[in-house]
């Protein structure tokens, strides 16, 4: 295992499989020291399985990664021995221990070397307060960790990795995203006067928004279908050529054009000049019964934002939702209810799932108003047929109804809970990434419910980040870009495809 000493480290023929799935496939990828090195690709595309094999969270199934010091096999693998190697993986989600301090998290795992090496606590102190110092951040060494920002916690995190572990090899999976965009830039900023004052040093940066990568790095690499399919100079590219190899050239052929879908009712939901949250400053459209809407959109492009506040997640939001062709203020999820929203959030395990209770009691709970009797008790015999039919009528895989959901894939999960939320018959329903987490075999299902069931007598608007979904079920995709819609796409019109979407997604110029 040798190393061309200008290079921080190599990827050689790595290999990864998972059952039924080949995440990576034979990349060699060569990133230099001294320089900001992008990875960019579509969701799926194997960034962060090979990031994590860099980072010996995964070992390779073929191939190693080759660093100065020595490297990782499929035989030779581990956190650990990457530690060693000066490699650091730093997540947008960091593992920090909440209840303890800054100091004693970033200083966590270093024991001290020998007696005259001790680290005292006035040391971790000490320079707990020159990491946050070089960050820019508003913490003290003796905060604990839990009580401050998830943002502040992903900086920490970097700077434990740069400052504290020394590492020299330094991947960042993400961690621009959830960043405001001050903070980004300061941290891309930061990358670089730290490669100029440490030359040995690489970034590699996985990150989704092609302006970003275009802007902060020196070369990049773009991942399809687990391979690296291209590693272009960053200074001698565009930002359309980039995206051009993101897509690959299959996507105009992959989808089936049907009629432009033609809504002759009056608008469910029509909304004027919605404001909402940091992200949405302005927002305006109608809704259909029948139809299928899509927002589309990276994150903090005021996507997420939108369907917040249709779900009265954002009180302070301004501008006008009319419902039916009545004016509707949306300061609650209660108010959102009465007006007949319903709502499928991101975040289904801590959000939608009642974790320890039965398949039935998740799936009736929706629905308890009109399954409860005048006196309050639950009409149980009508509770077991609606659950049934969920269970049925969505195909899911369950031993039965009074057993824990815990237990069931997130696919079945999902079911349960995309079939509650017609319970209540509402209006309007929202889906934040329905299919996120849902094995393949459930998604077909999943998007047909969507498409042929919660659409019956409502208006649904969904948020995927997968473009080749989005172009498969909905009949109208509105495109956030900072704050705003800046394009519109219509099924049957040219521009409905995949290419169009992730392009005008990332901001980057399609023709109209
Ligand atoms: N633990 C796992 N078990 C099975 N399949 C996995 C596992 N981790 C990842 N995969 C699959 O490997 C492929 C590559 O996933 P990966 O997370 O690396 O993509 P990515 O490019 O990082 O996407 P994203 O931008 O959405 O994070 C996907 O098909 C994914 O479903």
């Amino acid at each position: 295992m040798t190393l061309d000493p200008s290079l921080s480290f190599a990827v050689q023929g790595v290999t990864r499989r998972f059952p039924g799935v080949l995440a990576v496939d034979s990349v060699d990828l060569d990133v230099r020291k001294g320089e900001i090195h992008g990875l960019i690709g579509k969701n799926g595309a194997g960034k962060s399985v090979l990031v994590s094999m860099v980072a010996g969270l995964l070992a390779p199934s073929q191939g190693q990664i080759v660093t100065s010091r020595g490297g990782l096999t499929p035989s030779q693998s581990g956190p650990s021995r990457a530690k060693k190697l000066g490699i650091a993986l730093v997540t947008q989600e960091p593992a920090f221990a909440a209840d303890l301090s800054v100091a004693d998290n970033l200083f966590m795992g270093r024991h001290p070397a020998s007696r005259l090496n001790f680290l005292s606590p006035a040391i971790t102190r000490r320079q707990s307060s020159e990491v946050i110092a070089q960050l820019g951040l508003r913490a003290r060494p003796e905060d604990r960790m839990g009580d401050l920002p998830l943002e502040t916690q992903q900086l920490l995190a970097f700077g434990r990795a740069v400052f504290i572990e020394k590492a020299s090899t330094i991947l960042l999976d993400e961690i621009t995203a959830s960043l405001t965009s001050e903070r980004k830039d300061s941290l891309l900023k930061l990358l670089r006067r730290l490669i100029v004052e440490q030359p040995d040093l690489s970034f590699t940066l996985i990150s989704h928004h092609v302006s970003e990568v275009m802007g902060f790095t020196d070369r990049v690499s773009v991942m399809r279908d687990g391979e690296r399919v291209a590693t272009l100079e960053t200074s001698k590219t565009t930002a359309r050529e980039l995206a051009d190899w993101i897509v690959g050239d299959v996507a105009r052929t992959e989808i089936n054009y049907t009629d432009e879908p033609e809504f002759a009712s009056p608008p469910v939901l029509t909304v004027r000049a919605l404001k909402a949250g940091r992200s949405l400053s302005q927002l305006d459209f109608q809704l259909h019964r029948g139809e299928v809407l899509g927002f589309a959109g990276l994150e903090g492009s005021g996507k997420d934002a939108a369907i917040e506040a249709l779900y009265g997640l954002v009180p302070t939001y301004s501008g006008s939702i009319v419902m039916d062709g009545r004016d509707v203020r949306l300061r609650s999820p209660k108010m959102a209810q009465t007006a007949g929203v319903s709502f499928l959030p991101k975040h289904r395990e801590e959000q939608a799932v009642i974790q320890n209770r039965s398949v039935l009691e998740n799936a009736i709970i929706a629905g308890l108003p009109v399954l409860t009797n005048r006196l309050g008790f639950v009409r149980r015999a009508e509770c077991e047929a609606v659950a049934r039919s969920i269970v049925t009528r969505l195909k899911v895989k369950t031993p039965g109804l009074d057993v824990p959901i815990d237990g069931l894939s997130g696919g079945n999960k999902q079911k349960i809970l995309l079939g509650r939320l017609s319970l209540t018959a509402p209006r309007l329903v929202l889906l934040n990434e329905p299919t996120r987490g849902v094995d393949i075999s459930a998604k077909p299902d999943i998007l047909k419910m969507i498409r042929e069931d919660l659409s019956a007598n409502a208006g649904v608007i969904m948020i995927s980040e997968s473009e080749e979904e989005l172009a498969e079920i909905c009949d109208r995709i509105l495109i956030f870009y900072q704050g705003r819609v800046i394009r519109e796409l219509k099924r049957g019109k040219p521009g409905f495809d995949v290419e169009t979407i992730y392009k005008a997604i990332q901001g980057v110029e399609v023709p109209a």
